[in-house]
């Protein structure tokens, strides 16, 4: 069992793209003594597995051996946390496991977004915290800057940063150095004690069935032992322990301050609540760890297949994903305009994207998406609350007392010349500006914001208008009354209710019009005039029409060239592949989409 003073627990937080990734790698690279060209095989060697079971091996956290220049050698757990502001949920858990984190950021970018989006989170678990300047290899690198940056921004001490090249390696012993410096180690306990772990997180390993990851607070699993999930009260027996250096290697037991994992024929990955207590069955601990609260999906959609008969791969698919991914959820749903698919519940539109082009290319897929849409409380006149997932779902607004929306909070750095674009578009979305401050060139502005303007496009306006430049954070902060409306989009006098979104009555108008004018053009001529109308209730807003088609296409064949003409149906048959039919009229899979995406200019 390993001396718990030489027991070092730690995260990488930082920016996307500020070199976590690139650090961890090379932490893996020096400790395990590996060359540059072992370490790319080694990477290698991992991504031929993961071809090979088609599956994703989650890079969960690693254990380093290092031998520091007080001649001792430490244990050192790398937590992975995933950067993106969707997950900050996995963030919390990953952290909560550890006792300190090194805070990267690059020295030629400086402090964005998510680094105080994570660096908060890393505060808020108590954790020391060593600040890391990357990228000084780089000719824009400023490390001074950057350092007076973090101590005005974020109030964190830099006089002992650490300024290192993940790239080169220049620095990185350094970093070593102040791991085992500066963060401290688990807070000493009994190994003989009962059992009390946590359960970071599960996945499915198509080898080893669950692996379940966890966190040993006091005592000490080892393989055979009979241990019980305390929340959910199911047992089990461990049929295996061990740790990942990083392939995963069998230990014969895992003692009080240390990270590993554990086998213990689990079923499904719901069956391992992440932030569960994992105690012995025969002799529990007295107290359950706090625990999480399970991450809620705030984004739905609708997802169908082009091809109703692809209805079983989907759903199989959808079964599969699912086994890894806790947060994703589905249920049935059936469309009057696109037959029998699926209503899905996301953490937030990047999650949505993956899921959706994992459904698209590992299990080649045709689907049809519908507008994401967060989920409504609606107060109802008999006292009642309902959770509305998906706009065609809305009752009667008869009924309705009144509706209340999800809001957030959101931080936005950019660079000063893109700030005018930035504080349009969030005033065109309902924000309410809470401050902005400066930061050296940088602005830091914060906007009280509502969900459901942020999870259309939201994203490509703000990186469209800084031209990639600012960065974008936000956190939810609960529900607020609005006065929304919900507006149906009727083609050829039938409401396609995959169209239909609740939007603010001020703005109703105004989208309505731009989503009748885009449909206008995406939907192609038939033989007979279509009427396009954005409606609300039985009120008509906004209308266009698409005339009718002058001519066959294939009469300009003259019947004389048969392969031509064959050809050309062809190409129109190909071209139907991804469109639906409606009453008498077909709409492309574009339309759908385009529509959705608002102009603001
Ligand atoms: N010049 C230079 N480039 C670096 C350094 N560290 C990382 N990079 C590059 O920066 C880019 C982003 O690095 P990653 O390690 O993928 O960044 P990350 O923070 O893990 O990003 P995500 O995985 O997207 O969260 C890559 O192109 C790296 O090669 C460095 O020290 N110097």
């Amino acid at each position: 069992m390993t001396n718990q003073s030489k027991i070092r627990n730690f995260s990488i937080v930082a920016h996307i793209d500020h070199g976590k990734s690139t650090l961890a790698d090379r932490l893996i690279a020096v400790t395990g003594g590996l060359t540059d060209r072992e370490m790319r095989e080694q990477v290698l060697d991992n991504m031929d597995i993961e071809k090979e079971r088609g599956i994703t091996i989650k890079a969960q956290t690693v254990r380093l051996e290092y031998k520091a220049k007080d001649g001792e050698i430490y244990i050192l757990n790398l937590m992975d946390t995933p950067g993106h502001v969707d997950f900050a949920y996995e963030v919390s858990r990953s952290l909560s496991a550890c006792e300190g984190s090194i805070l990267v950021v690059d020295a030629s970018q400086g402090v964005e977004a998510q680094t105080l989006a994570n660096v908060y989170q890393a505060i808020d678990h108590d954790h020391e915290i060593v600040p890391v300047l990357n990228k000084i290899d780089l000719p824009a690198a400023d490390a001074e800057r950057v350092k007076a940056q973090i101590e005005d921004v974020i109030g964190l001490d830099t006089s002992d940063a650490v300024e290192c090249s993940a790239k080169s390696g220049i620095g990185v012993e350094d970093v070593l150095e102040s791991i085992v410096r500066r963060l401290p180690p688990p807070a000493e306990s009994d190994p003989d004690a009962p059992l009390k772990g946590m359960l970071v997180d599960a996945w499915y390993d198509t080898y080893m069935g669950v692996v379940v990851l966890f966190r040993v607070m006091e005592g000490t699993i080892k393989k055979g032992m009979r241990i019980r999930t305390m929340n959910t009260g199911a047992s089990y027996t461990v049929d295996k322990v061990g740790v990942f250096k990083p392939k995963p290697t069998d230990v014969a037991s895992v003692g009080p301050g240390e990270v590993g994992f554990f086998t213990a024929s689990i079923k499904e990955v719901a069956d391992a609540a992440v932030g569960d207590t994992v105690t012995e069955d025969k002799r529990p601990t007295e107290k359950a760890l706090p625990g999480f609260k399970p991450a809620q999906p705030v984004v739905f959609c609708g997802i169908f297949p082009v091809d109703a008969a692809d209805f079983d791969d989907l759903r199989d698919a959808m079964g599969r994903l699912r086994l890894n991914d806790a947060s994703f959820s589905y249920e049935m749903e059936t469309s009057a305009a696109l037959g029998f698919g699926f209503r899905c519940g996301f953490l937030g539109l990047l999650h949505l994207e993956i899921i959706q082009e994992r459904l698209e290319r590992e299990f080649d897929l045709d689907l049809i998406t519908t507008a994401p849409s967060v989920v409504y409380t609606l107060n109802m006149r008999d006292g009642e609350d309902i959770q509305l997932h998906n706009p065609a779902d809305m009752p009667d607004v008869m009924h309705i007392e009144s509706i209340q929306e999800p809001w957030i909070k959101a931080t936005i750095m950019t660079p000063d010349d893109y700030l005018g674009g930035i504080l349009k578009l969030c005033q065109d979305r309902r924000g309410i500006q809470t401050a902005l401050t400066y930061v050296g060139q940088r602005a830091m502005v914060e906007y009280e914001l509502p969900l459901n303007e942020v999870v259309f496009d939201f994203y490509d306006r703000l990186k469209s208008v800084s031209k990639g430049y600012a960065s974008f954070d936000y956190q939810g902060i609960g529900l607020r009354e609005g006065d929304l409306v919900k507006m149906s989009i009727l083609v050829n006098d039938d409401p396609v209710d995959a169209l239909s979104m609740l939007v603010h009555r001020n703005n109703a108008e105004g989208r309505g019009r731009q989503m009748v004018e885009r449909l206008k053009d995406l939907i192609p001529r038939h033989m007979f005039k279509i009427p396009v109308q954005a409606a609300i209730g039985g009120r008509i807003i906004a209308r266009e029409t698409i005339a009718a088609m002058r001519k066959d296409v294939t009469a300009k064949c003259y019947g004389g060239d048969a392969s031509r003409k064959r050809k050309l149906l062809d190409k129109q048959k190909k071209g139907k592949k991804r469109m639906r039919q409606f009453g008498k009229v077909e709409i492309p899979q574009e339309a759908f989409i385009a529509a959705l995406k608002m102009d603001d200019s």
